[in-house]
């Protein structure tokens, strides 16, 4: 401003506002107000201050969880350096716990932490660290509740606090499928304003025994193998993934079982439509609730090179459209991915299918089913006490076996959001809406960007 108008209007405030940019992402920007009053300058600043107060959606109290060492160890700068300030800005209070060990995060929120002073848990990593909160949160909230995880059957009591996910990891494929991008800044601002977006968690059994929760991929053959893989090779960073997929690529296990599954009828969507997960869709999942009516369980036996259930479409850097495309956060299903054995060139078109605009699901050997439940029994799995031996032995034997490639293993791992799970044998059940993101599901991209997007002050 010249200084004749600077004269002329000598008070001012600053008010930072979300810009929306290209690809999903969030910008802060500001703009500043000059006025010719002090009072008139104080009155637009407390009013805007207590319009601000009375959003109630938006949190003022944060838990955050930052893991140093996820995805390329730069967990701790991006918080300081990119989130920090952000939430500062908007008056949010915040107690950070850098955690020093792996399950830090999940047993601190299971048993310490004063859930009632906050409005929201964040966390600072990949995958692995945002399941670690949902474990933590969701046990704390079933043993408060008095609910038994141990039955398969239970209806899991819905957790109150938000999570809100800075991307620090390798795939980042939680974020990525809730925000479309993985980019911290934008998380940040999705945190700040205060969106809501619930989310289905499965809990995985065995034996009626709880196992664990998983919010994107259960994956037994080829991603359970790779996860294996990859976890020997942590050293290697994201790379990792990409090191260990081609090795498991061409070792081309398969493994027998019989997949039994409940479908879900009832929901306005399959797996195969061309709808996409966007934001604003809890209206409709809403809808499908009052009108469930399911027909019974389908079995599926036979040689697999893959059994993926996607809970969400799983996108990210390296498959933007995701496992599932069609996969929805909330609508209290997972899509059942059955890769039967095939050869390795046309098992290669199926991979290379999920980095293209091609069907990945349109090949003969490609089954999907949109599912509420569904079980997985390997062949070889006789009985219980065999199998329970078995995953007894299997740590030491598994280790040689896979490291010897004439020594083909009859059982897989199941790869569980990044976790390997100890049992082959697993009964799945979704739980709809069980938790809710800081996060309102990918945006459609407006076609008149500044008519579209109202900018929405911090
Ligand atoms: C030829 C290129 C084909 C590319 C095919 C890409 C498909 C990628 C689909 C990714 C799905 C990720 C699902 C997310 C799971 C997360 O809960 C979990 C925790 O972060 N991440 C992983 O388990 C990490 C799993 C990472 C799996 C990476 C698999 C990479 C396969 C590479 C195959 C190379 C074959 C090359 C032959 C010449
Ligand atoms: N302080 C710590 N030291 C060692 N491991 C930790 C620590 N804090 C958390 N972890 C564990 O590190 C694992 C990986 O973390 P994270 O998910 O953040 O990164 P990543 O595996 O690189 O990314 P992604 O899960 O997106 O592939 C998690 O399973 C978590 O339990
Ligand atoms: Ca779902």
């Amino acid at each position: 401003m010249s200084q004749k108008l600077t004269e002329a209007y000598p008070y001012a405030f600053t008010v930072s506002y979300v810009e929306r940019a290209r690809q999903h992402r969030w910008r802060c920007s500001d703009v500043t107000f000059h006025c010719s009053e002090w009072a008139l300058c104080q009155q637009w600043v407390q009013t805007i201050r207590e319009q601000l107060t009375a959003l109630t959606s938006r949190p003022k109290h944060l838990l955050v969880y930052i893991n140093p060492y996820g995805g390329k160890q730069q967990g701790k700068c991006i918080y300081e350096q990119k989130v920090a300030p952000l939430f500062a800005c908007a008056s949010i209070s915040t107690d950070v716990i850098v955690t020093e060990h792996a399950n830090h995060a999940r047993d601190h929120l299971k048993t310490e932490a004063e859930l009632k002073k906050y409005d929201g848990v964040v966390c600072v990593g990949g995958d692995g660290m945002f399941s670690e909160i949902v474990h933590g949160l969701v046990s704390r909230t079933q043993r408060d509740n008095g609910v038994d995880q141990n039955s398969p059957e239970e209806k899991l009591v819905p957790c109150t606090l938000r999570i809100g996910i800075i991307p620090a990891g390798s795939t980042d494929c939680i974020c990525y499928a809730t925000v479309g991008i993985n980019d911290p800044v934008t998380s940040a601002l999705h945190v700040i304003v205060g969106d809501s977006q619930p989310m289905d968690v499965c809990s995985v059994h065995h034996n009626n025994t709880f196992l664990r929760y998983s919010v994107s991929l259960l994956g037994y053959g080829f991603y359970g193998d790779v996860l294996a893989d990859s976890e020997r090779k942590r050293w290697m960073g994201p790379a990792r993934y990409d090191f260990s997929g081609f090795k498991k690529f061409l070792t081309h296990h398969h493994y027998e079982g019989a997949v039994s599954f409940l479908p879900a009828t009832d929901t306005l969507g399959t797996p195969r439509d061309k709808t996409r997960c966007r934001a604003g869709y809890v209206i409709l999942y809403a809808y499908n609730l009052l009108c469930k009516y399911e027909v019974g369980w389908g079995v599926v036996r036979g040689k697999f090179l893959a059994i993926n259930a996607a809970s969400m479409s799983c996108a990210c850097p390296r498959s933007p459209k995701g496992l599932s495309p069609a996969a929805h956060l909330a609508d209290g299903t997972t899509d059942l991915i059955l890769v039967r054995k095939c050869s390795r060139f046309n098992f290669l078109r199926h991979l290379l299918r999920h980095t293209s605009k091609d069907d990945q699901f349109d090949m003969t050997f490609v089954e999907v089913h949109r599912v509420r439940r569904f079980r997985f029994t390997p062949r070889h799995c006789q009985n219980d006490s065999e199998l329970d031996l078995r995953e007894n032995g299997k740590q030491l034997f598994s280790q040689i076996c896979r490291d010897h490639p004439a020594c083909s293993s009859a059982y897989s791992s199941w790869n569980c959001d990044g976790e390997i799970l100890p049992h082959a044998a697993i009964e799945v059940g979704v739980h709809c809406q069980l938790i809710k993101l800081f996060a309102r599901g990918i945006e459609e991209q407006p076609l008149f960007e500044d008519l579209a997007n109202p900018p929405c002050a911090l």
